[in-house]
């Protein structure tokens, strides 16, 4: 009896793997589910103060428990105010974070051919740009037609979308784990062996225009179709009220995965990108740079720390009324 139910529960996972919207192959080593906080829709709030042995300051821990969300957070009212990106046609604000972020690629929508080799010419750069799409951990098991197939003068354009992504972020736990670390709140880690340059989700959190002043959690990104250009806009994601797990992901010197912007098909995205080979059970850190660090001291405890102490802070002069 034991062995007709085991078998009928193997056969479910073999047929749920030939659907080609799962997770590709189970983890050599699995990581067993534990009961963590990440299920809660509520947002609460957490705060820590390190104080050194001598008194002195040594780190500040803040954790948010965020709603999570499987797409973008976006409020169009909130860009009423902001100014309208070069190249981009419409109504302003536009209705969601994905038409303020689109990548406008598509040379058929370009006008005449001449007209689209003067954009060949001119965005050159762009259209290069490699599409992210085939490199997601949701897509592991796609079949080629959802690859990037078109051609124009030798250069691939695709089909990708980041729906795909998204529907395999709802599902993120297959591969990732929240779980505290001490000093830090929380942490982000891996359930999978990863290799560089591997796509292990998209940075989600609430499209804004403005960064705020207090948040630990916002990520600079282009909008309007301009991609990569320099006098393109930009737009914050912030995550610390919405996010989804890759907000999770602590600073190490040593980090093993960056935030990057990046293209998939026509639209931009924030993608967390493995920049080493990642093992089961090893923490996902990146790398918060030194803006971050005026005032704050790194308890990442790699050996080549970059900001072992906290870096002064420049002195603020306040003139006298
Ligand atoms: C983007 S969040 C990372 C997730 C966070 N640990 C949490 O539980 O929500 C950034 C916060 O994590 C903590 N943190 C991450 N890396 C750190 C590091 N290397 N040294 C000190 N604090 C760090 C700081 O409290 C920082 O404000």
């Amino acid at each position: 009896m034991t062995a007709l139910r085991r078998s009928k529960r193997e056969r479910i996972v073999k047929t749920a793997r030939l659907d080609p919207y799962s997770y590709g192959p189970r983890p050599s080593r699995l990581i067993y589910h534990r009961p963590h906080f990440y299920s809660s829709v509520k947002t609460t709030e957490s705060e820590a103060v390190i104080i050194n042995n001598n008194g002195s300051f040594a780190a500040y821990s803040r954790s948010v428990t965020p709603n999570v969300i499987t797409s973008l957070k976006y409020e169009a009212w909130k860009w009423t105010g902001a100014s309208r990106p070069a190249g981009f046609h419409g109504p302003w604000p536009p209705s969601s974070a994905t038409e303020l972020m689109n990548v406008d690629i598509k040379l058929e929508n370009l006008g005449t051919k001449r007209e689209q080799n003067d954009f060949l010419k001119k965005h050159g750069d762009l259209i290069k740009d490699e599409c992210l799409g085939k490199y997601c951990w949701q897509q592991s098991n796609f079949s080629s037609e959802f690859y990037c197939q078109r051609e124009y003068d030798g250069t691939a354009i695709c089909d990708h979308t980041i729906s795909e992504w998204k529907e395999g972020c709802a599902d993120w736990q297959v591969r990732f784990e929240v779980r505290p670390v001490p000093g830090f709140g929380y942490g982000l880690y891996s359930k999978w062996k990863w290799t560089k340059g591997d796509i292990l989700g998209a940075y989600l959190g609430e499209m804004i225009p403005e960064k705020p002043e207090n948040t630990d959690y916002c990520h600079e990104v282009k909008i309007g179709p301009m991609f990569g250009k320099t006098k393109a806009m930009v737009g914050y994601v912030d995550a610390e009220k919405y996010g989804n797990y890759a907000r999770f992901c602590n600073h190490s010197c040593e980090n093993n995965a960056i935030v990057t912007e990046a293209r998939v098909g026509n639209e931009r995205i924030l993608a967390l990108r493995a920049i080493k080979h990642i093992a089961v059970g090893e923490q996902i850190c990146i790398d918060y740079g030194s803006d971050y660090f005026q005032g704050r001291q790194c308890l990442c405890g790699k050996q080549g720390c970059k900001y072992p102490k906290a870096i002064e802070l420049a002195p603020v002069t306040i003139e006298a009324s």
